[in-house]
């Protein structure tokens, strides 16, 4: 494996329609034909803000205000180590023409995945497309009504995907409160992943998210596309069976200490980034998370956390 971490720095340029423009590596370099975010690698002594402000010059001919970090993506290729700083553009003057004989594209977000990009910009797409936090929903105790009231609470806050948790509630139960979730999710236009029996979420029409012990129990895909499929990962053996049976993002930690397992130690962020560099899946952050954390997440190439506390008011 190459040591030598080689920075590049890419743009999210969007038009007033909100379409997001791509680029299409020449077949000269290294990955011809796929499409990514215009940029390229920083030299010595520039600032990251100078180096993508040199090269969409260079590439496309424009002048760029260089805005907010979107995500930081650690990547190992087979024959290099990279780190993709992504920021977003907020002004630029000029119009964009591919200097070096490549083609341009102005793509609207939600049609980025018909494009084949590099693995590091899966998470980029993701961090475009899908909301930074996962919340985890604590178990009902004995009170349904409190616990769905909370719900609709971190849903009027702005959380838009949900991951319940109802461990030891009878069938009956977890049925009509699995539904009554469902319905207020919907309502909100939120995804809703169901931990448990993977027949008990289609079944709901909710999608399924495996604990990392269960993510080893299958070969394949066991949900269509379409239903959304996410998985516990501690290590990177867990992170490549989520990519081999095609999960649309996992959740990797523990990253800090949390209050359901005092005593043990997280994972830290040094790690985390480690991990996620050997797998191109979106990931959020999970264990002692707090939303204040989220651009702390998003430099190491998290999309952004999941949590049971900090995101649950009840
Ligand atoms: N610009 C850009 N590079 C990306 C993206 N995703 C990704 O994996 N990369 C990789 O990051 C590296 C960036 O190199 P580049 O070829 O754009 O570098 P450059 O503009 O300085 O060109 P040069 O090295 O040919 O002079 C390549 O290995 C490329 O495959 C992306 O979205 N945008
Ligand atoms: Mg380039």
């Amino acid at each position: 494996m190459s040591e030598r971490v080689i920075e590049v720095v890419a743009g999210v340029i969007t038009d007033k329609r909100g379409r997001i423009l791509l680029s299409r590596r020449t077949p000269n370099r290294d990955m011809p034909g796929l499409w990514e975010f215009p940029g390229g690698k920083r030299e010595a002594g520039e600032t990251p803000e100078a180096a993508l402000a040199r090269e969409l010059d260079e590439e496309l001919g424009i002048r760029v205000t260089v805005g907010a970090p979107l995500i930081t993506v650690p990547q190992q290729y087979p024959s290099k180590r990279l780190r993709l700083d992504v920021r977003h553009v907020v002004h630029w003057d000029g119009v964009p023409r591919g200097r070096e004989g490549q083609a341009l594209a102005w793509v609207a977000s939600d049609k980025l995945g018909r494009y084949s990009m590099p693995p590091a910009d899966l998470p980029v797409v993701a961090a475009l497309q899908t909301p930074d936090r996962y919340l985890v929903t604590p178990p009902p105790g004995d009170d349904d009504a409190a616990w769905l009231h909370a719900l609709d609470d971190a849903l009027r806050a702005g959380i838009r995907r949900v991951q319940v948790r109802l461990p030891g509630v009878p069938d009956d139960r977890r049925r009509t409160l699995l539904q009554q979730a469902l319905a207020r999710c919907h309502r909100r236009d939120a995804r809703l992943l169901f931990n448990g029996a993977v027949e008990i979420a289609l079944a709901a029409g909710a999608g399924v998210h495996l604990t990392s012990t269960a993510l080893h129990d299958h070969a394949d895909r066991p949900v269509p596309a379409g239903t959304l499929l996410a998985a516990s990962c501690h290590d990177a053996r867990d992170l490549a069976q989520a990519t081999r049976i095609g999960c649309d993002f996992v959740v990797l930690g523990p990253v800090a200490e949390t209050d359901s397992h005092p005593g043990q130690p997280g994972i830290g962020w040094t790690a985390f980034a480690q991990l996620r560099e050997t797998c191109a899946v979106p990931i959020y952050a999970i264990g002692g998370m707090m939303p204040n954390d989220i651009p702390e997440a998003r430099r190491h190439g998290a999309q952004g956390i999941a949590a049971i506390r900090s995101l649950w008011s009840g």
